[in-house]
């Protein structure tokens, strides 16, 4: 039997960060995905391993089920149906069996994913041999969200495989999870996001299990139904960074300057909330598209501030907000920052030789 599911990454487009920290947070998914196969072997094999491929990434794992089984039968697996924080110590063990497959240094960014899928695995179908083969649109560890994909689009495999969800409408050719399973789904893919961020707010694996717009505080979401166009360029400065760092670190300044940062939590989360108020406002209102444009690009200007004064942002990310700027366009980073991507609002009314030249001075630039 083989199942297979997907994922799309997300945008934020205010509050990351701050959405840690309590604030409210506007988020979109996007057009790209991560895919995952998962398949069963005949009864009649006599197979006893559990494979992960890394497809995009050329590295394969494999672990004898015994094996795995030995680390971690204490657990009582499987338990599909109650997402459990995986505790430290299991980590650990986990970390065992990751470390035995001498993962190459320039890949050992990967071993928390390997990590968060042996928790995921074992927790929802238990030790039993399987190959996962993982794919990804998205750019790894660059603010779009590929670790949330990673997490939502394996749990979704996972569970479709017991049979035991309800499977809806047709959704470009897939299948969609009903409203109760998503919850479930959501729920475990937020327990692998910890694994792989530490302290994740849960927006990410959010606005990738429901889709479309969202507006995210607390681990309450509202769907936003925006009444505007909304086009965003995104560019990839190629500056790798690590989202757990990136939140440790704002944590730390917080920590150092409670008073201080908790005002800029509460800017932020004003922010994001003006924000979605414009986008679900109808036009024609009492504001014309082109007024609410220039209100969300000064409100990303403001946010993109605010995230500098969190310390996540980066000499790249500045170099993309001054050449926007040239264009008189806005920009921020999206995501955890410290380098990824940043979004640039493209209003409606963008001459298209303008957009080309904008667009090629940054491709000289990130190429
Ligand atoms: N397709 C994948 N296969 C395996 N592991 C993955 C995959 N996608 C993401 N991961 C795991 O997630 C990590 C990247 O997550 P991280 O949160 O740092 O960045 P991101 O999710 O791309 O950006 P952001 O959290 O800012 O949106 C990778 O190092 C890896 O451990
Ligand atoms: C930086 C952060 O706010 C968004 C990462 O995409 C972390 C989180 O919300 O978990
Ligand atoms: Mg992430």
């Amino acid at each position: 039997m083989e199942v297979k599911a997907r994922a799309p990454g997300k945008i934020i487009l205010a509050g990351e960060h701050a959405v840690v920290h309590g604030s409210t947070a506007v988020a979109a998914c996007i057009d790209l995905y991560t895919y995952v196969s998962l398949r069963f072997p005949a009864d009649s094999d006599d197979d006893d391993t559990l494979k992960l491929v890394l497809k995009d990434m050329e590295l394969n794992f494999s672990w004898s089920v015994t094996r795995i089984k030995a680390t971690l039968s204490h657990l009582g697996s499987p338990f599909p149906s109650t997402p459990t924080t995986c505790s430290m110590e299991v980590i650990k063990s986990i970390a065992v069996l990751v470390d035995e497959q001498n993962i190459p240094e320039a890949k050992i960014g990967l071993s928390s994913g390997a990590t968060a899928f042996l928790w995921l695995y074992t927790s929802i179908i238990g030790f039993k041999p399987a190959t996962v083969v993982v794919t990804s649109d998205l750019p790894l560890g660059a603010g779009l969200g590929s670790s949330a994909a990673f997490c939502v689009s394996l749990t979704a495999a996972l569970l479709g495989s017991l049979n035991s969800v309800h499977l809806d409408k047709n959704h470009q050719g897939w299948l969609t999870y009903g409203e109760s399973d998503l919850d479930l789904l959501n729920k475990w893919a937020f327990e692998g996001e910890k694994i792989i961020h530490g302290k994740p707010s849960g927006l990410d694996n959010t606005v990738s299990t429901y889709g479309n717009i969202i507006k995210f505080r607390s681990g309450n979401m509202t769907c936003i139904k925006s009444n505007m166009p909304l086009k965003m360029l995104i560019t990839n400065t190629k500056v790798g960074r690590n989202t757990r760092a990136l939140v440790a670190g704002v944590s730390e300044r917080s920590m150092r300057h409670p008073d201080a940062m908790s005002s800029v939590f509460n800017a932020v989360d004003s922010i994001s909330k003006e924000l979605s108020t414009i986008i679900e406002s109808p036009t024609p209102d009492d504001l014309s598209i082109t007024e609410k444009e220039e209100r969300l690009e000064e409100l990303m200007e403001m946010n993109q501030g605010l995230l500098q004064c969190m310390g996540v942002s980066h000499s790249s990310i500045e170099t993309v907000l001054r050449t926007t700027l040239k264009f008189k366009l806005a920009s921020k980073l999206t995501g955890a920052g410290g380098g990824g991507c940043a979004l640039t609002l493209l209003p409606t009314c963008i001459l298209l030789f303008y957009l080309l030249a904008m667009v090629l001075h940054l491709f000289s630039l990130f190429l």
